[in-house]
């Protein structure tokens, strides 16, 4: 296939890889995206990292991470546009925001729903690192990165272009979103490691029940002060368990090793109850 291949349907948005576009594949119709990346600027060292970062994508399939579809490369205008399988219902930071208003925090089984998914999505990351010990993908772990499709299943997002292209000065600088899940290993400059993940799940968890991030304030170095303090205001249990509230308090440890690993989190009885009740 090529970019003649596709219809450009409309714009989606910008991330700070560039940007996002709604397309339809002239073949079957079927409604896809891409994401297109200018190259140009980038150094022979970049570009090595953006093909073995896209290589990775292609590899990560489960039916919890947005699928991709295919890339493509066109020389004349220095682009390449990746091809990704498009989420009908939007990323969860537009939903947490349209949700605010309503003064209502999701439903507990959808808490634990998209809890459990977001888990399985991980378990398939983190396992992949281990298998292929050359190169760890650094998660950007956030309700932004994290898509919908239409029946409300978790699709986790394509989180290593971000990460890769924040490397290069002209994208870093363009678009710096507040870091409200960043761990405080990640502050204090320590390596990025599975329980950073924990950490950034443990807070888009706890946001789903209370609609705010546990850390926030009104300038970056307060929040950093904020998170490296990690108190956080307990959310109240009344509308979830209190299995929920004990473990979102373990993944919110300031030590990595006291956070939990996936495997743990994926075996707890929390997630038992809920498939006792619903089969
Ligand atoms: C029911 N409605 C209220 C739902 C509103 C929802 N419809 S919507 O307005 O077109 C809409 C909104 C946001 C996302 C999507 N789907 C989507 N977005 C991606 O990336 C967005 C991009 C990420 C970086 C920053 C800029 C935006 C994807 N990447 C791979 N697959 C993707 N799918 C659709």
């Amino acid at each position: 296939m090529e970019l003649k291949d596709y219809e450009v349907l409309e714009q989606i948005g910008k991330g700070s890889f560039g940007v996002c576009k709604k397309i339809r594949r002239k073949t079957d119709s079927k409604i896809l995206v891409w994401k297109e990346l200018d190259y140009g600027l980038m150094s022979d060292n970049e570009k090595q990292m953006l093909v073995s970062e896209v290589n990775l994508l292609r590899e990560l399939r489960h039916e919890h991470i947005v699928k991709y579809y295919q890339r493509i490369i066109d020389k004349n205008t220095l682009r390449l546009y990746i091809v990704m399988e498009y989420c009908s219902g939007g990323d969860l930071s537009s939903l947490i925001a349209r949700q605010k208003p309503k003064r209502k925090p999701f439903e507990a089984n959808l808490v634990m729903k998209w809890f459990q998914q977001l888990l399985q999505a991980l378990q398939a990351c983190h396992y992949r690192q281990k298998s292929d010990m050359a190169k760890v993908i650094h998660r950007d772990l956030k309700p932004g990165n994290v898509f919908l499709d239409s029946s409300l299943n978790i699709k986790l997002g394509d989180f290593g272009l971000a990460r890769i292209l924040a490397h290069n000065s002209s994208f870093a600088t363009t678009f710096v979103g507040t870091p409200y899940y960043m761990s405080p290993e990640l502050l204090n400059n320590e390596a990025y490691n599975e329980k950073s993940d924990i950490w950034a799940l443990g807070c888009i968890i706890y946001e789903l029940c209370v609609l705010s991030p546990p850390f926030t304030a009104l300038n970056q170095s307060a929040l950093f002060l904020k998170i490296k303090a990690g108190k956080y205001q307990p959310f109240s249990p009344k509308l979830y368990s209190q299995d929920l509230a004990i473990v979102i308090n373990k993944m919110l440890q300031l030590s990595p090793c006291s956070r939990p690993d996936i495997a743990e989190l994926i075996s707890h009885r929390m997630f038992k109850v809920a498939e006792m009740e619903f089969g």
